[in-house]
């Protein structure tokens, strides 16, 4: 039988509220007599392990997944990461991560890199193969989050380093439906599954890791699907209890559910954020009721290889047996870029700012945060072989250019006047310029087109991933040869500053491992009629 486990991570928003308390391993609320059971009084949920705020990303990270990591590569167990709870209570942030500094990071994140760590560091690696699928169910759809299409099946893809893994978490992240609602500015609407799939011969380890969306007071037709879909499950979690046969057909979740919640290994995490008596109690009870169901379960085997994934199980219509090895698909940014860290963006990017890092010191950074680098850390000239060569003087409007593999145009005719913009956002407005380094030195605009612009400067970015690697220096008004930002010292400070229209961001992730390559700097008109220069249209 697989494991069961259940945690709960208190929201930082939750700490000072009279009515709800924790300890070490359990939560309780004090509700009215006449809510729900008409008693009076106080209600205690038992969890493994409650998180107070205070425990960093990294704590739960440690105590949460990395024992399924360690079981995946010692028994080849599954492990479903299950994240229940009311909208804003943090499953997005602990399943993905937060948005402000690299420490936020989540659960997916760091399981990412803990599997090609842990790969890195055994002679038998060539032995094992990771692959990833990514989709939602919304609407009563699945919509694979890594094809962009409605989907049959859900695309695996087959991933050879932790940059690929991170390029399609972001790539997928990034078609998430979201909206912005009272509870929560980004409110998923759609339940999300992140699968990694480790493969050994014969035999396969999958971790599966589900946001379940959660319905919003607004009532909406997408409201009604979430709230049937989590009716189901509760309802599947009760039969199971009961040791009745539950009826797991009822929705697309439950039926994805099925065979992670009759064979695996499962972690049921709650974030929560005391908001109201009734919506913690629903989401505390639907844990608990899910953590029982899952301890009362028998007859399953415990780490058994699978042949087929647990969620892309053969059912019509819905997200069907995945292709073995599938190979990755063509990305013309990442096969050619290779970008040194990544940003969750959100949704409506209107710009975003990046400086650094140094792509080979990249597998070292493990710190990202929001100051501004010294000079010293952020300047040094590329090898001069990898410089590409440049013409000097403005670029023209309408012009677009290869800059490291990456399709890039500028959008205004005087890269002046683009200078004048990015200063405003640049992140040493109101400081002192330190010594040397254009005010501008990187400005990577995104919005959701996918399209890429560029600032004398630099940069790159796409659709709800900012790339920012290759960070060229080059000035057009000084003429004289491009060159890319790199850091000489390890542990290279990182700037990124996502811009958002309601101040709002998503979370920011390294692409360690990655090596910048050059390509040729011939700027080239672009094609009458193109608005956006699309990757690929180079
Ligand atoms: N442990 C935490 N520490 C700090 N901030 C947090 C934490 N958990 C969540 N947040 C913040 O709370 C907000 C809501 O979190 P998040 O979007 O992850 O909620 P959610 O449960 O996924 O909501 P929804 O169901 O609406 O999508 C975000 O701004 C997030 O950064």
């Amino acid at each position: 039988m697989g494991k069961a486990r259940s945690y709960c991570i208190i929201h930082p928003d939750s700490v000072s509220h009279a009515k709800f308390g924790y300890s070490r391993a359990d939560v309780t609320i004090e509700f009215p007599g006449e809510f729900k059971t008409g008693q009076d009084g106080l209600r205690d949920f038992a969890f493994d392990r409650v998180f107070e705020p205070s425990a960093g990303q990294a704590q739960i990270y440690q105590e949460v997944a990395r024992p399924a990591i360690k079981d995946v590569f010692e028994r080849m167990a599954n492990c479903l990461f299950l994240a229940v709870g009311a909208s804003g209570g943090g499953k997005t942030f602990t399943m993905t991560g937060g948005t402000k500094r690299f420490d936020d990071r989540g659960l997916i994140p760091r399981s990412i890199s803990a599997v090609f760590e842990t790969l890195a560091a055994r002679t038998d690696r060539e032995d094992f193969r990771v692959a990833v699928s990514f989709f939602e169910i919304y609407r009563e759809q699945v919509i694979d989050l890594l094809s962009k299409a409605y989907a049959e099946s859900a695309t695996r893809h087959i991933v050879r380093s932790e940059r690929e893994a991170y390029n399609l978490l972001f790539e997928g992240d990034s078609r998430r439906h979201f909206e912005q609602l009272p509870s929560n500015s980004e409110t998923s609407r759609g339940h999300v599954f992140f699968q990694l799939y480790i493969t050994r011969a014969n035999a396969e380890a999958v971790l599966a890791f589900v946001d379940v969306a959660a319905p919003s007071p607004k009532q909406s037709s997408i409201d009604t699907s979430i709230a049937q879909s989590l009716a189901a499950l509760r309802a599947v979690a009760r039969s199971m209890c009961a040791g009745l046969p539950a009826d797991q057909n009822s929705t697309l979740l439950t039926r994805l559910l099925e065979q992670w919640l009759t064979h695996d290994d499962i972690v049921t995490l709650l974030p929560l954020k005391y908001q109201s008596c009734g919506e913690s109690y629903d989401f505390l009870q639907l844990a608990r009721i899910l953590h029982q169901a899952l301890k009362s379960r028998a007859g399953a085997c415990e780490g058994h290889p699978r042949k087929s994934s647990p969620v892309a199980g053969p059912m019509p219509g819905t997200v069907g047996a995945c292709p073995a090895d599938t190979t990755s698909r063509d990305r013309p940014l990442s096969h050619t870029f290779t970008p040194t860290f990544a940003m969750r963006t959100p949704r409506n990017l209107d710009a975003c700012e990046c400086i650094g890092p140094d792509t080979e010191a990249a597998p070292a950074i493990r710190s990202l945060d929001m100051k501004i680098p010294t000079p010293a850390r952020n300047r040094c000239r590329v090898p001069k072989a990898e410089a590409p060569s440049v013409p000097p003087g403005p670029v023209p409007a309408g012009q677009a250019a290869r800059v490291f593999g990456v399709d890039v145009r500028h959008r205004h005719s005087l890269p002046v006047v683009r200078a004048g913009v990015a200063r405003e956002a640049s992140p040493f407005r109101g400081q002192a310029r330190p010594l040397g380094m254009p005010h501008n030195l990187v400005s990577a605009h995104a919005t959701r087109v996918a399209h890429v612009t560029v600032n004398p400067h630099v940069n790159i970015t796409r659709p709800g991933l900012a790339n920012a690697s290759a960070t060229c220096t080059y000035s057009p008004m000084r003429g004289g040869r491009p060159s890319v930002s790199y850091s000489p010292l390890p542990m290279q400070r990182v700037v990124a500053r996502p811009y958002h229209s309601e101040g709002r961001s998503r979370s920011i992730s390294p692409m360690p491992g990655s090596g910048v390559t050059s390509a040729p700097f011939p700027w080239v008109p672009i094609p009458a009629g193109v608005k956006s220069w699309a990757p690929g249209h180079g």
